[in-house]
């Protein structure tokens, strides 16, 4: 396991009762403003001492009451990274990065220094002053300072949420580039569903009101609308995993394969064979008896229905079999009764290009 935690806490009237485990590298913890998530942080950090609990962090335990384990935080080898980088105005770049290397003071190696700078682009910053600098490259540099501090694992609490649009794609990239490249364990903490998904893509933990409301695939919770929270609700779906078959540049189009089966989207930057994943929102697949023809949407993809659940008065949530993966369409009751739906049956799921395209997808490829 990369991380187990089992802990019990009270802040004032805020009390936390949280159990998990994730076996992979990068596990996302999503949940709204007051839910805990950055409590949950400190304690993995060692900066709050629960009153209970064991917590085993990339196969280290370094905490368990009942077996009196306490390492303190400054042994627990963690990078954290915050909301606002915190850098020390009064250093420049070079500086403020070599403080986290003193840090780690056994571990510094020159050759470290320069992959860390190369990964975050930081080069070019090393002598300026913090001050000078946008949010987004102080998050960089902040981002920066923690890996040089040779960590175990990264804590990654809301790192873009101080940055305006811009900025936050401009960082976005280099923590999916360190979320993909390297080795290290990281919790990334958001409350947005499109960083989740970009970044979390294999396990999330929602948290809520101190609780843990769900533990799981990334795509087992984004079938789940009450999960989401109000503000992303409409956007509960599937999580499709393709790759770039080829390109079609004389439409503008890339062609993925995805379970043996063809997806149209607008132009993708990625070679061919790169791995994409998909957010599907259930809302904008239609169902069809037979394949479609004759229609303008370009993708249609053939599954047999594994579930049918009644959601509300007039919904019905149908989950197709893509080959191994899931897709669900979210269609009225009225439609399911017209389709006369059964398990086990073939069934012509309909995904409009634009409807994917309306999901920022160039920035969901990727991933
Ligand atoms: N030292 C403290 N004393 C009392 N209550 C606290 C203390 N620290 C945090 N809390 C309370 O614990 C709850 C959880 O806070 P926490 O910061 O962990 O939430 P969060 O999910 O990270 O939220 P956000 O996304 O806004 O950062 C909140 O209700 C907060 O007011």
């Amino acid at each position: 396991m990369m991380l187990e935690i089992d802990v019990s806490h009270r802040l004032g009237d805020f009390s936390l009762d949280c159990a998990f485990a994730s076996a992979e590298r990068v596990t996302g913890l999503f949940g709204p403003s007051g839910a805990g998530k950055s409590t949950l942080l400190r304690i993995l950090a060692g900066l709050i001492t629960p009153a209970r609990g064991r917590i085993v962090l990339a196969g280290r335990c370094v905490f368990d009451s009942e077996r009196g384990i306490r390492i303190p935080a400054h042994r627990r080898r963690i990078g954290y990274v915050f909301q606002q980088a915190r850098l020390f105005a009064h250093l420049n770049v070079r500086h403020n990065l070599g403080y986290g290397a003193w840090f780690a003071r056994a571990h510094r190696r020159a050759a470290d220094f320069d992959r860390v700078v190369d990964m975050l682009d930081i080069g070019p910053l090393l002598e300026r002053r913090i001050a000078g600098l946008s949010g987004g490259e102080q998050q960089r540099i902040a981002i920066g300072r923690a890996l040089l501090s040779d960590p175990a694992m990264l804590l990654l609490d809301e790192p873009l949420a101080s940055l305006d649009a811009t900025r936050k794609a401009e960082v976005l990239p280099y923590i999916e580039r360190l979320s993909q490249e390297s080795a290290l364990p990281i919790v990334f903490v958001s409350h947005q569903l499109d960083e989740m998904l970009r970044l979390a893509n294999r396990h999330v933990v929602a948290v809520s009101e101190g609780r843990i409301a769900f533990s799981g695939p990334t795509a087992d919770f984004l079938a789940r609308p009450e999960l989401l929270g109000a503000e992303h609700a409409r956007d509960a779906g599937a999580l499709l995993r393709a790759q770039v078959g080829r390109h079609v540049p004389e439409h503008g189009l890339s062609v993925l394969d995805c379970e043996n089966q063809s997806l149209f989207v607008p132009h993708l930057e990625q070679d061919i064979a790169s791995p994409v994943t998909l957010h599907v929102r259930a809302r904008d697949v239609m169902l069809a008896r037979e394949r479609p023809a004759g229609i303008s949407a370009l993708n249609v993809l053939a599954g047999h229905v594994e579930s049918v659940t009644a959601d509300g008065d007039y919904a019905v949530n149908v989950m197709l079999a893509i080959g191994h993966q899931r897709l669900e369409a979210r269609v009225t009751r009225r439609s399911a009764e017209a389709l006369d739906l059964r398990v086990g049956q073939l069934l012509f799921a309909v995904v409009k290009s634009l409807a994917l395209a309306e999901q920022s997808w160039q920035r969901l490829a990727g991933l």
